[in-house]
């Protein structure tokens, strides 16, 4: 499902140049959920970033459901992106639309025409029906999190890359949040890889391996 060879990265801080990932290789099975972890600034949001198209590498190969990354123009990432979910460490979700909107925006967006499905498959199992009426500045950061994540599964992806948010949640409901979504993704099939502090939430994946020095060790 996700193929990362040989990739490296190299960001400028200052005058100097600091080489973020080096030589990283990673291969994902097809409903396999991954955890990664790594001390602060290793690097973990910028592999899943290189992995969802959002930035480039400067050498190496990302191949995802063997298509290749890199040659693609931003509007072929852009395509590429719709079908695959993101949970990022902001939710962004629509201050404006109601949590019903923000979780079938992405799902409407595509087409679907299936809400009763993703009531009962994803909002029902994530708790947010008595919310669905409810706008995004009345929810805790622990349900904005949740319709994020919702709302990242409302178009069926196959493949979901989720950045665990450490700003505004304390880590137990950060905690309880993220195992419940992996729980979700293992009753929907789903491929999963998550960035996480958590060992108790990586425990409940399939497997956890550790961002150092540029590189994934088991
Ligand atoms: N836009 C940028 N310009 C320059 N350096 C950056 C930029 N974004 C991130 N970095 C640096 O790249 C490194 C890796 O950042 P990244 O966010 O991937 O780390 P992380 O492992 O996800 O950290 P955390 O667990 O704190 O979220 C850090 O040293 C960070 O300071």
């Amino acid at each position: 499902m996700i193929k990362v060879h040989q990739v490296n990265l190299f960001r400028t801080q200052g005058r100097s140049q600091r080489q973020i990932l080096d030589h990283c290789d990673l291969k994902v099975s097809r409903g396999e959920r991954v955890a990664i972890m790594g001390e602060s600034g290793a690097g973990k949001s910028t592999l899943l970033h290189l992995i969802a198209g959002l930035e480039r590498p400067d050498s190496g190969h990302i191949e995802v459901n063997g298509d290749t990354l890199e040659g693609r123009t931003a509007a072929q990432l852009c395509q590429y992106r719709k079908r695959i979910g993101l949970v990022f460490q902001q939710f962004n979700l629509l201050p404006t639309l109601t949590v019903a909107d923000n979780v079938l925006f992405q799902h409407r967006l595509n087409h679907l025409n299936d809400e009763q499905g993703v009531i009962d498959t994803i909002a029902g199992p994530l708790g947010l029906i008595p919310l669905w009426e409810l706008y995004p500045d009345q929810l805790s950061g622990g349900e904005q999190q949740r319709v994020a994540i919702a709302r990242a599964l409302a178009h069926h992806p196959k493949l979901i890359l989720a950045d665990e948010p450490t700003g505004n949640l304390d880590e137990h409901t950060g905690d309880e949040v993220m195992a419940l979504f992996a729980q979700l993704t293992r009753q929907l099939g789903l491929t999963l890889v998550m960035v996480t502090h958590s060992r108790r939430v990586a425990a409940t994946l399939e497997r956890t391996l550790h961002l150092r020095e540029g590189r994934l060790h088991d």
